[in-house]
């Protein structure tokens, strides 16, 4: 990006943080970064980054290029509506990362006519490593969509879908899937110490076993499956792993897992939405 962006981050929470923190750790100015929530002394630190922090939204928003909608869901409305005034005026690019909220609430709160990306990151764009899934409404310019583009690919993977409806499934594969492989990981160490590990040494092979197995996967040419087959000894030690696992019915434990995320996601639009 040669010519950065004003950015206005409205709520300054997990996920607007982990956006901010990789967008700083790869070059982007924070003095062109806003944010703005209601208590100024969870601002401190991003301030004594170099941010610019108020408890007034439309202060963030004035003269921003960009501003990142990053309120629960549930704040969305409220937050939005006092805003519309100054979206007529400026007509900023706006970026929701709510779940579930569609554009067509958001343009409606914002008085109407304005250029929404909603887009499904993920918390490991602190690292550099998130996936982001977008979609951009009708009022979205070839130029936004570049704009939308650079900005967030410093942390980490960008792809378009075209429904919007796809986004509850990129909420399910990637927006919410960090907490799956948390989870994964932490029953991974509690049974580790269980078979005798300290909790320290079963943490970081379990890590770094995780970081390996995705990073493998990512540079290979064959698919996770048959990476899986080359780990798997015919009547060696992880074929009885893999039973297990598929006795158990992983397969359809994580189709339904998947399924209850997304089928949040269409209720919370439903629930918080005004289409
Ligand atoms: N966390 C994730 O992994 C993730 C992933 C993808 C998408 N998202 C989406 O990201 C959004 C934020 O989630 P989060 O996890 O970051 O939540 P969070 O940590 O609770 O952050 C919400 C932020 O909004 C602020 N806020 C509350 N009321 C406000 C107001 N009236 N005006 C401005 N800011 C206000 C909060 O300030 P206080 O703390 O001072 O109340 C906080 O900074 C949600 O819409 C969620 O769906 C999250
Ligand atoms: N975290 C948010 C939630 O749990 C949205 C995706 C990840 O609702």
């Amino acid at each position: 990006m040669n010519q950065h962006p004003t950015l206005a981050f409205i709520g300054a929470g997990n996920m607007a943080r982990a956006i901010i923190g990789g967008l700083i750790s790869n070059g982007f100015p924070a003095a062109k970064i806003r944010a703005s929530s209601p208590t100024i002394d969870r601002l401190a630190d991003l301030k004594s980054q170099g941010l610019f922090v108020t408890t007034d939204n439309a202060e963030a928003m004035s003269s921003a290029d960009i501003v990142v909608l990053a309120v629960k869901p549930q704040m969305l409305k409220a937050v939005l509506q006092p805003l519309a005034a100054a979206a007529a005026r400026n007509k900023p690019l706006f970026i929701s990362v709510a779940a579930g909220i569609t554009s067509q609430s958001i343009n409606k709160w914002l008085g109407g006519d304005q250029a929404i990306v909603r887009c499904m990151p993920n918390t490991p764009a602190l690292v550099k490593m998130g996936a982001n899934g977008l979609f951009a409404n009708a009022s979205v310019s070839e130029a936004q969509r570049s704009q939308a583009v650079s900005v967030l690919s410093a942390t980490g993977l960008t792809l378009w879908v075209e429904q919007e409806e796809q986004l509850h499934a990129v909420t399910a594969v990637s927006g919410s899937a960090p907490a799956y492989y948390f989870l994964f990981m932490e029953a991974m160490i509690a049974a580790a110490e269980k078979q005798g590990l300290s909790k320290e040494v079963a943490t970081q092979l379990t890590l770094q076993t995780a970081r390996g197995a995705a990073e493998m996967a990512l540079q290979s040419d064959v698919d996770p499956a048959e990476l899986r087959r080359r780990v798997t000894s015919p009547k060696g030690t992880t074929e009885q792993a893999i039973l297990s696992f598929q006795a158990n019915h992983l397969d359809r434990l994580v189709e339904e897992a998947m399924q209850a995320c997304a089928a949040r996601s269409v209720s919370m639009a439903k629930e918080l939405g005004d289409d």
